[in-house]
This record gives C-alpha cells, structure tokens and sequence, in this order.
C-alpha cells in the first residue's frame, strides 16, 4: 500500500516558472539593474517597480527600465552595454537576497517521493537559471532546465515547455507560474495553470487557469488532484 503511494504520481511532470513563482529574485534582478542604469548615470528605479519588469528576459526588463528611468526607449547599443553590465553584476550577485517562497521545496521534496518529475521553465537565460539554482543548492531536485535560450523560442511560446515534457518523458504534467506569459505557454502546449497570486505578473488571464494560489500549502492538493490518473 506505501509502496503504491509512493509511485503514484510516475509519470507525471511539474514544470515551474522561476521568478516570481520558484524564488523572490526581485531585489537582487532590481540591484543588478540599477548597477546597469546608474553606470550609464541614470537614475534608478525602485525594487517594487523591477518585480513588474520581470518575465520576458533581462533585455525587455532593461528596456522597461530606462522608460521609467528617462521615459524614452534606449537604442541598440546602449541597451547591449546596458545588458553586458547587468549580466556581469548579476552573474556575481545572483543569490544575494534571492530565496525560495515559502513551502516550494517541501512540496517539490514530497512530490519526488511519490514519483513525480521537476523541470524549470523559465525566460531567464539557461546559464543564469542553471547558476541560480546550483547556488540554492535545488539543481538537484530538477530534472531539466530549460531557459528562454534553450529551445527554439521562449515563453509565451510553447516550445521550451514541450521541451520540459519530452526531457521529463512525462504522459501528464502541470505547469506553475505567476504571469500570463506562463498560462500562455502553458495553454499552447496544453497543459493547464497554476498560478501564483504573489508574483510578479502581469495577471489578466485568471480565467483561463487551472487555480490561483496564495501558498504552496494551498497549492499541494490541487496539483495532486490535477496529476492523478
Ligand atoms: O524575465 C526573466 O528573466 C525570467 O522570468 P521567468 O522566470 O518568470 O520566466
Ligand atoms: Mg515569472
């Protein structure tokens, strides 16, 4: 009997977003990007603005970052130079604030031990979400990460989740984000949404989700519902 139970989500798959879903990495994307813009002299933009920002990679974010800052877009170059210093500040910063929300670990540990798959679905660049991880110490606890570089499009895209799928070998999975770019790659792919009410959105999509959820707690037993066969 604990035998079955321990294998009874085989099969199944969980693919999570990372910022704003996964881990708080806000305030250190916030520092590395004020690092960028007061290099170039510009002035910075607060924390709490940066977590609206993030979600379509680090060169949309740095882009919407000078529009607060000087209300204009930056042309190319200033937005490579922009982009170089913000990857360097951030490569050696990436963990500094940055932690798992509350319960995301436990409930990814007991979903393992019944035989369930991790992946990470992210816009972040692979390399950037693969150091981020490796530096909490959850590479580990995934099976795959796939970043907004590692298939042949990113989110909203469905082609990074159905990589998430293939590399998973799963025959059902959900997915887990906090933004509509998430329940769109999600939905294109045809796997149904859990959303997270604490991220960093922009949330307008809610009825085309699976659930909203304030906590992992919360979440757990919709997931587990959602994953049974
Ligand atoms: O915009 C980013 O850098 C990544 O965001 P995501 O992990 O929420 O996809
Ligand atoms: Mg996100």
């Amino acid at each position: 009997m604990a035998e079955q139970r321990d294998n009874d989500l085989a099969g199944a798959a969980v693919l999570f977003d990372l910022d704003g879903t996964l881990v708080d990495t806000a305030e250190d994307l916030a520092a590395s990007m004020n690092h960028a813009m007061q290099s170039a002299g510009l002035a910075p933009v607060a924390a709490e603005s940066v977590r609206h920002l993030v979600g379509h990679g680090a060169r949309r974010m740095l882009m919407r970052g000078y529009e607060l800052s000087v209300d204009r877009t930056p042309d190319d170059q200033e937005l490579d130079d922009a982009l170089a210093l913000f990857l360097e500040h951030y490569e050696a910063n990436i963990a500094v604030h940055s932690r798992p929300f509350d319960g995301a670990v436990e409930m990814i540990e007991a979903l393992r031990a019944r035989g369930a798959r991790m992946a990470i679905c992210t816009n972040k660049r692979e390399a950037m979400a693969r150091l981020l991880m490796e530096t909490l110490g959850f590479t580990k606890l995934f099976e795959t990460i796939v970043g907004a570089d590692t298939a042949s499009a990113a989110k909203p895209d469905a082609a990074p989740v159905q990589l998430c799928l293939q590399r998973t070998n799963a025959d059902r999975a959900a997915f887990i984000g906090d933004s509509d770019t998430d329940i769109k790659a999600a939905s294109a792919a045809g796997l149904p949404c859990f959303v997270a009410d604490f991220g960093y959105g922009p949330l307008t999509l809610q009825d085309q989700t699976a659930g909203i959820f304030s906590s992992y707690a919360d979440l757990s037993p919709l997931l587990e519902e959602s994953l049974r066969d």
